[in-house]
């Protein structure tokens, strides 16, 4: 996974200038790599600079200084950046937390989804265009009756999975996932943060994702970068870094969400636990946080994954 680097982010300064005294320093000096294939996880609290980092890959925003690099090719320079944007939007796509807002609410779903089709002048003929359409509300769980409704007709979740659904159309090499799934009711994040391990195991997805839901960032991400005040204070394979977090600030964010010793939750006589001990327990339990606070007991690791893609209850210790 390792081998071919996609992003390269090196140096980057993102600072914004209130008045002449004050400058918010939003990112300040971060560099990482994201290999093709992987998820790379960026946390940290509210305000760290997640989002103006991903703003600033996107070209959103003109680096104060550093450079970011797709492959070979240097998309923060403005100049460069004109003349290589098609080949960004081609090749890049984000899913935002709000997804509303992200869709036009006087389009239909099938329009919303066909869109970057025809902008990027994929599939001339409609049929094959429509058919695109079918395959990608199939693969994001959308059913084919939603196709003539509106956005404000939809559930949150399933807005959710026509955005992602839209990112999707163009086959993007790599998609920046902002807050993907923080508006969504637990059972539906479960289900699009199965869909993101599918997209990555059966398409090769390559994805930045940022969350402040350290479980799920411990679920679907293989590295992950810790921010603290527009720094990167750590950087590790998501195992090790959960394992061994080094930094004083990760031990403070992850100490909310550190397994505790599944004996002293034996004690606990929550009747949701001891249903579950029940049901699954067969003498070696297997306990696996699925989200912040929220734990599954099962007999394997593979239960547990079972378990999640179903994520009706929970346990909340
Ligand atoms: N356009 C802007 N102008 C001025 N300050 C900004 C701008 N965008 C972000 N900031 C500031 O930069 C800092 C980092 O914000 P950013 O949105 O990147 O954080 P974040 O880690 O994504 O937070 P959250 O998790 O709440 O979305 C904050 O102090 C924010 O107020």
């Amino acid at each position: 996974m390792k081998n071919e680097q996609l992003l390269s982010v090196k140096n980057l300064k993102q600072y914004f200038k209130l008045d002449r005294n004050t400058v918010i320093k939003a990112v300040d000096d971060i560099s990482f790599e994201i290999y093709k294939g992987e998820i790379f996880g960026l946390v940290g609290e509210s305000g760290s600079g997640k989002s103006t980092t991903a703003r600033s890959i996107l070209s959103i925003y003109q680096p104060t200084s550093g450079n970011i690099y797709y492959r070979d090719k240097l998309i923060s320079n403005p100049r460069i950046y004109r003349a290589e944007k098609r080949f960004i939007n081609r090749n890049m796509q984000i899913i935002f937390q709000n997804s509303t807002a992200a869709l036009n609410s006087r389009m239909t779903v099938k329009k919303i989804i066909e869109e970057p089709l025809l902008i990027q002048k994929l599939y001339p003929n409609k049929e094959d265009r429509l058919a695109k359409v079918y395959e990608l509300m199939d693969l994001v769980g959308l059913d084919k009756v939603y196709q003539d409704k509106y956005p404000y007709e939809c559930s949150g979740g399933q807005r959710q999975r026509i955005g992602i659904a839209r990112a999707l159309s163009l086959s993007p090499e790599f998609i920046i996932a902002d807050e993907p799934i923080a508006s969504l009711d637990v059972s539906i994040q479960a289900q699009i943060i199965n869909l993101f391990k599918k997209l990555q195991q059966e398409k090769g997805m390559t994805c930045l994702f940022i969350s402040h839901d350290l479980g799920m960032v411990r679920y679907v991400c293989n590295r992950v970068a810790v921010m603290y005040r527009g720094k990167i204070v750590e950087m590790a394979e998501t195992k090790e870094l959960y394992r061994n977090p080094v930094h004083p600030y990760t031990r403070t964010l992850f100490a909310s969400i550190l397994v505790p010793d599944p004996s002293c939750l034996k004690k606990r006589n929550h009747s949701k636990y001891n249903q579950l001990r029940d049901d699954y327990w067969d003498g070696e339990n297997h306990l696996l946080e699925v989200s912040d606070g929220h734990f599954v007991l099962c007999n394997s690791r593979q239960a547990a994954e079972e378990w999640i893609i179903n994520w009706n209850e929970y346990v909340t210790i």
